[in-house]
């Protein structure tokens, strides 16, 4: 198994220069990444700086409070993909869904899903802030607004994800959707771990360090069977 396909190259710390936007992406195109995820304005060069690599360009809508309304994330989505956008990861509408305006959530969604116009989108959940009646509420809003995915975080609230996360996820949207663990994934045990627990597609910022450890895994350095309830950071 190459990880590195499962991986988003996350690229989304406010802080973050063009160029070393640019290093980012080389980083995702040699180490042959899923995609990249970058912030919006990123997307232009991102989607330059990677032609003909085969690594996919995400980006993020209403990152990352999910509260702006849905008049922007529709702009924001379709401005991204005029920019190129093959994958949007959005934040879904937290305080919403905790005070159970549950239709107004999934309209939210649906109407990113449609501005999307059949790119892969994936509802970041937020985790951290959810009980886990509301993370089950959140997967089935997803899946109903015609999302691919449901993510567990943005790497930016107090939590991130855990494998506990990911399985009630998993055993609540069908298989037609996908899950994606984001937030504190350090490292290649927690990867595979989390992998274990139903995820398919992974968000990071430490790549390099989980592809090395598999390189280092496949010259015998390392035990191959990951310990359990090894899962990022938090
Ligand atoms: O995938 C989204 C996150 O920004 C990942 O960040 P992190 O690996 O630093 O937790």
């Amino acid at each position: 198994m190459n990880v590195a396909k499962m991986i988003d190259h996350a690229l989304l710390r406010p802080e973050l220069t063009p160029e070393e936007v640019r290093q980012g992406c080389a980083v995702a195109a040699r180490h042959g990444t899923a995609s990249v995820c970058v912030r919006p304005a990123d997307v232009a060069p991102a989607k330059a700086a990677l032609h003909g690599t085969g690594v996919l360009v995400g980006t993020v809508v209403g990152f990352p409070h999910g509260s702006t309304p849905t008049a922007v994330k529709v702009a924001e989505t379709r401005a991204v993909v005029e920019a190129g956008a093959d994958e949007i990861d959005v934040v879904l509408a937290i305080g919403l869904l905790r005070g159970g305006e549950h239709d107004a959530v999934r309209d939210d969604l649906a109407a990113v899903v449609a501005a999307a116009e059949g790119r892969v989108v994936k509802v970041i959940l937020e985790t951290a802030y959810l009980t886990d009646e509301e993370k089950v509420h959140a997967c089935r809003l997803a899946e109903s607004a015609g999302a691919h995915f449901v993510k567990t975080s943005t790497g930016f609230a107090p939590g991130g994800a855990t494998l506990a996360d990911i399985r009630l996820m998993r055993a609540t949207v069908s298989p037609a959707v996908e899950v994606k663990a984001s937030g504190g994934v350090r490292t290649l045990e927690a990867l595979l771990a989390l992998y274990e627990a139903g995820a398919t597609r992974f968000g990071t910022t430490a790549t390099e360090a989980i592809v090395a450890e598999q390189a280092a895994l496949e010259r015998g350095e390392r035990p191959a069977v990951p310990s359990p309830g090894a899962a990022g950071d938090y």
